[in-house]
């Protein structure tokens, strides 16, 4: 045998390429284990790494079988009586993570040094969004982006969209007004999207899309590619090799690049024609919806009257498809998530449902006409403490996503405590948790699962422990539309607690399993322990965080 293979140059080529491979993957492997082996985290197995208490964690009904990877982590905390950071090592289906719930040790990774943001949020967003949009970029294409938007989140414009989320939320009203009288039970989750991609069409395109009336044939497809991204691979490594999934990012991807090509070509014609007719006269009124910001900043960059530019170039126009798609899925995905578990925990906590509805009363004045204040005076949303204090509370309880770096060759970590630098592995992924920051019940004390709004009313912001709050993130890569998900969600709660009571309906996932929705069609999402810290409405993922079952909720008029 061995005689066959050194007389034979191809076979013994072969041969020597495999066990090449085979030797580095095992001594890439050898690395790994033996980096993680004596560090802090779960009980360490040199041949499974943690595949093995992962797999005891999700088989054993300690947490749901679906629940948000994000979750995890602080059940191995508190399941092992770990500190703060700790390692995963799930090589070879994953990159070893560091996990950390410490915000003066996440500092030193995205704020004294921002790392860039790891390949799987890379990966993920491109599906999303397309190569170098502004959430997983980083460097000087990410600096050029973040700068053109920031123009369109200046408060001063925030406010003059007000009027605007008050009609899309108005809206809203009439919509759940149907659903009280059909009342069946229904999953929140698919009305507050609507709502919430109606408010982001304006926010970017200057557009109407009426998902909450009608349909949008790039919104369908927008929505369709979140179901479809491949987010899972630690339990499925294949995922995102599936010809059908391949079939629908593409299909989907085709669908949404055309739609907004076109409307981004008319917008460029639609500002040369302004422009040109401007010239004589003031300059133009500055937009700032953000595909204008991007328009306006390719007309600077070629200084298109000057040279006569009367089409966009292909490479801009991709970067700014790009972009503007990067800001429909974050925009409207996150805040949904947020009013529906809003409107969930003040459907269970009666003495926080009377609160807010006093401070409405008060503030905005009878339901009937909140609409028209509103409109008439932007800034009263301003002054509904409590109300911002209910969202804070929930975004607490239920951040929608984390920061997930990249260790690069600048990152040396350090032991906030004792100084001493911490275990790096190559290519590891730096998990800053925002769940487990915000669940911390040494930070928060023994109310740390209990929805309780009081700790965030300006009275109590003495013993608030801050930079242990942070669903938007922190630093310069904060969540650029962060107030406009305040905003957004205040004005909502503003036009919807006093008109309605609701009240969950996980009781009714089986009736509702037939409906079609991605819930509906996977058994999983129904299968062993359906709660989490004493909550039945636990967080999934799809693109983000999202309630379980898309929240399912019975409603009445109030
Ligand atoms: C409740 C609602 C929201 C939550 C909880 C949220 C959360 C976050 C978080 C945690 C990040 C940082 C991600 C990371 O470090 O990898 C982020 C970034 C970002 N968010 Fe939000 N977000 C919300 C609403 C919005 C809205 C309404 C928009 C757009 C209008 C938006 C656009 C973005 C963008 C573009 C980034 C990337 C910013 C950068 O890196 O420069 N988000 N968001």
């Amino acid at each position: 045998m061995a005689n066959a293979v050194t007389s034979h140059p191809v076979i013994a080529a072969i041969v020597t390429i495999v066990v090449t491979l085979l030797g580095r993957f095992a001594l890439k492997g050898y690395r790994v284990r033996k980096a993680v082996h004596d560090a802090p985290g779960p009980p360490h197995s040199w041949i499974w790494g943690h595949l093995l208490v992962m797999n005891e964690l999700m088989t054993s009904g300690e947490v749901p079988i679906k629940v948000h990877p994000h979750v995890t982590p602080l059940a191995f905390r508190q399941k092992y009586k770990l500190g703060p950071y700790f390692y995963l090592d799930f090589w070879p289906f994953g990159p070893v993570m560091f996990c950390c719930a410490d915000p003066e040790l996440g500092a030193q990774f995205t704020t004294i040094h921002s790392t860039p943001k790891h390949p799987e949020v890379i990966t993920t967003m491109q599906n999303i969004a397309g190569p170098g949009d502004l959430v997983s970029t980083s460097g000087s294409h990410w600096r050029k982006w973040r700068s053109v938007f920031n123009p369109g989140f200046a408060a001063q414009h925030l406010m003059s969209l007000v009027p605007g989320i008050v009609d899309d939320c108005k809206v809203f009203t009439e919509v759940l007004t149907g659903l009280a009288e059909a009342g069946k039970p229904f999953r929140m989750e698919e009305y507050a999207t609507r709502l919430t991609i109606d408010v982001i069409g304006k926010v970017v395109l200057n557009m109407r899309f009426d998902t909450q009336t009608g349909s949008n044939p790039m919104v369908n497809a927008l929505r369709d590619q979140i179901f479809w991204i491949p987010n899972d691979t630690a339990m499925d490594p294949f995922k995102p090799y599936y010809p059908r999934g391949i079939y629908h990012r593409w299909q989907n991807s085709r669908t949404i690049n055309n739609y907004l090509g076109e409307v981004l070509d008319k917008r460029f014609q639609e500002i040369l024609h302004e422009n040109s007719a401007d010239e004589s006269t003031s300059p133009r009124e500055r937009k700032r919806a953000i595909i204008d910001l991007a328009v306006e900043s390719y007309d600077k960059e070629t200084d298109s009257r000057t040279h006569q530019t009367t089409r966009l170039s292909s490479d801009f126009r991709r970067n700014a498809i790009t972009q503007i798609r990067v800001f429909l899925f974050a925009g409207h995905d996150t805040t949904s998530a947020a009013i529906c578990y809003a409107l969930y925990y003040l459907s269970k906590d009666s003495a926080a449902l009377s609160k807010i509805r006093h401070e409405h009363n008060t503030v905005l004045g009878p339901i009937d006409s909140t609409e028209e204040a509103l409109k008439r005076d932007p800034y009263l949303i301003s002054k509904l403490p409590y109300t911002t204090a209910v969202i804070k509370e929930v975004l607490r309880l239920n951040p929608a996503a984390s920061s997930i770096r990249s260790a690069d060759s600048q990152t040396h970590l350090t032991d906030p405590r004792t100084g001493e630098p911490l275990i790096m592995v190559p290519d590891m992924m730096l998990w800053l948790l925002h769940w487990s920051m915000h669940r911390d019940p040494e930070v928060w004390g023994p109310t740390v699962n209990t929805f309780n709004p009081d700790r965030f009313l300006p009275e109590n912001s003495s013993t608030l422990p801050e930079a242990y709050w942070r669903p938007f993130e922190r630093g310069i890569r904060n969540c650029i539309g962060q107030d406009l998900a305040m905003i957004e969600s205040r004005v909502a709660l503003a036009l919807v607690v006093r008109q309605f009571e609701f009240t969950a309906a996980f009781d009714a996932v089986d009736q509702m399993a037939g409906d079609g929705t991605m819930y509906g069609k996977d058994p999983k999402y129904r299968e062993g322990t359906q709660e989490l810290l004493g909550d039945e409405a636990y967080p999934v993922l799809v693109g983000t965080a999202k309630p379980r079952e898309g929240m399912p909720m019975r409603v009445k008029l109030a």
